[in-house]
């Protein structure tokens, strides 16, 4: 057997498992024993990838295209392939069915080099190309790997963890000591490509993570600002001078500019510079240096007036870009760099970043930088925020000035302190849920769902644990949209990593993958939710949500946490 084959039964076995523990450690008996750059293509394999996440990798294969190239692998009519996929509503399980070979010997690089070249099969008669690769391919392998191979290629693959089971299996794999997570994670949040980190780690073991540094087009993650209930505390956090910017609610953005060459991340570390090809025109003259990454703030900009964030949200469409530019302009706040001419400055103080920032920027009517004042005194930086309130802007946030007041990529830390208008009138703070379940509607809502069962995430543990049912605050197009959204996550078991209560149990459960923010009127200790829940301890419930809106911008990793809850409670 190839040792594709050996992928596919460790799939398979994890498929069956629900513990944490027995994943991670099934998956690194299994990396621990590849070459490195096998070790690196399964870690892209086992999050359903063959690349790294920011690339948005496309292999162009839909639905009918796979029926297309099963029927061609297993000589059987579209039609037959078709009516077995309705019974069975998975292309992957449809191939393995029909597949009836005893044996094969693929590799894990012989699978990866085929779906590269699907992947890179464009121009006249790419079609007939990618189907013809992707036939061959299922017609050589058994089908346990037909069916992995199949999902794989229609980003469907599923196993039920996310990227921090992985990190572990590789912590435990490749440094035998599981506790080295947190480091890999460190180096995961600036390098953002599982692959070549899980290959390096396999060459050189934990000593490789100082290799990795920040390179031009790969995004890293954004530093985060913690909250706090009242403002004079400001003082207690930052002893010296404090900075207090001002907050932009609009779509984060980190930009990396290597001459010509600008792209634009977003906080899901998505490529979003198709979406804002203004943006990017503007910064070609944008900037004095050749080789810079800059941190900043999208937000619908007009008449030199910023504009509600729920304007900007009609910019986030992959069609019909060109008519959106006029009518809803943009400018971008940029408030920090964390990278310039070859060297990166994630270690050097926000005040010495700030004087690169405003040295290194060109401000024009698109291009801005984030305004500011800095003081010790509470009396100064609540003026600042009144004004600010005033201009219509949702808070400040607050920077520590200190030698040590490094960028932590992928922190929520107290070095940066977000305070806004609704902590002030001591409104509680929002939530931001993961969706795992769905309860179907009665009544008017027999087509759409009738509320949704929703997460936060449990980060020590790596799981999402359930905290509230949503069920009201969705206008019809929220309904819309939330279903058309929603469809394509619903699976049929509950994921490893979601906890869900018997008394909570959805129609069908969601893989978590949407974020809804939700807003609620009190916290609680309620049986039936498993956030937080441990021995002898029930679970916190969000009692009377309501539903906000959907945080496009925002990935499961960034759903609210049980510490935050706990916090706040
Ligand atoms: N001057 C600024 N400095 C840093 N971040 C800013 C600034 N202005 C706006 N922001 C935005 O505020 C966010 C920080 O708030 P937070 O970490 O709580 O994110 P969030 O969960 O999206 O916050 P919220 O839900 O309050 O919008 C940053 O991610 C960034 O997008």
């Amino acid at each position: 057997m190839g040792n594709f084959g050996k992928i596919a039964e460790v799939y398979s076995d994890i498929e069956k498992m629900n513990s944490h523990k027995e994943i991670v450690e099934t998956l690194a008996s299994f990396l621990k024993k590849l070459e490195p750059e096998d070790a690196g293509i399964s870690a892209y394999f086992a999050l359903g990838n063959i690349g790294p996440k920011f690339e948005d990798i496309d292999l162009g294969i839909g639905e009918r295209l796979g029926i297309r190239a099963i029927s061609s692998a297993y000589d059987v009519s579209k039609e037959d392939v078709s009516e077995r996929f309705s019974e069975l509503g998975d292309l992957g399980d449809v191939a393995s069915k029909l597949n009836e070979r005893q044996r094969s010997s693929m590799s894990i690089r012989d699978v990866f080099g085929q779906l590269i070249k699907i992947r890179d099969s464009t121009g006249d008669r790419s079609q007939i190309k990618k189907v013809s690769i992707l036939s061959k391919l299922l017609e050589g392998s058994t089908p346990e790997e037909a069916k992995y191979i199949m999902r794989i290629v229609l980003g469907q693959l599923r196993l039920g963890f996310g990227e921090q089971f992985l990190i572990e299996a590789m912590a435990l794999a490749f440094t035998d000591d599981r506790n080295n997570a947190g480091k890999i994670e460190d180096t995961y949040n600036i390098c953002s490509d599982i692959g070549e980190l899980a290959q390096s780690l396999a060459e050189q073991g934990i000593t490789s993570l100082d290799s990795f540094s920040i390179k031009v087009g790969r995004p890293v993650r954004m530093m985060l600002a913690k909250r706090v209930d009242t403002i004079e505390k400001l003082n207690k956090i930052f002893p010296g001078e404090m900075a207090a910017e001002e907050k932009y609610d609009g779509e984060r953005v980190q930009v990396h500019i290597d001459g010509d060459n600008i792209r634009a991340f977003s906080r899901r570390l998505e490529d979003i510079s198709k979406q804002f090809p203004d943006v990017i025109e503007a910064l070609r003259d944008g900037v004095r240096s050749e080789e810079i990454v800059i941190d900043g703030e999208i937000v619908a900009y007009k008449d030199s007036k910023i504009r509600p964030f729920q304007e900007l949200m009609q910019r986030r469409r992959k069609h019909d870009v060109e008519k959106y530019i006029d009518n809803i302009p943009v400018a971008v706040f940029f408030f920090d760099v964390i990278y310039l001419e070859g060297r990166s400055l994630l270690q050097s103080s926000y005040p010495e970043r700030r004087k690169q920032l405003e040295k290194n920027l060109k401000v024009t009517d698109k291009i801005k930088l984030s305004r500011r004042v800095v003081s010790p005194k509470i009396t100064v930086i609540q003026d600042f925020f009144d004004e600010c309130i005033k201009k219509g802007l949702e808070g400040i946030i607050i920077k520590s000035t200190s030698e040590d007041s490094v960028y932590q990529p992928g922190k929520r830390g107290w070095l940066w302190v977000k305070w806004k208008k609704e902590y002030a009138e001591g409104i509680r703070e929002t939530f931001d849920l993961v969706v795992v379940g769905i309860y179907y509607g009665k009544g008017k809502r027999k087509t759409s769902f009738g509320a949704l069962l929703c997460a936060v995430l449990n980060k020590e543990k790596g799981q999402y644990e359930t905290f509230t049912k949503v069920g009201t605050g969705f206008t019809d197009d929220d309904l819309d949209e939330l279903n058309t959204l929603l469809e394509e996550h619903l699976i049929d078991k509950v994921p490893a990593n979601v906890v869900i209560n018997k008394s909570m149990e959805p129609d069908r459960y969601v893989d978590p993958s949407v974020i809804i923010e939700v807003l609620g009127s009190q916290i609680t200790r309620s049986p039936g939710h498993t956030a937080g829940k441990s021995d002898g301890k029930k679970g916190f419930a969000l009692r009377f949500p309501r539903f906000l809106r959907t945080r496009y911008d925002k990935g499961p990793a960034e759903a609210t946490t049980v510490r935050e809850i706990s916090d706040m409670g």
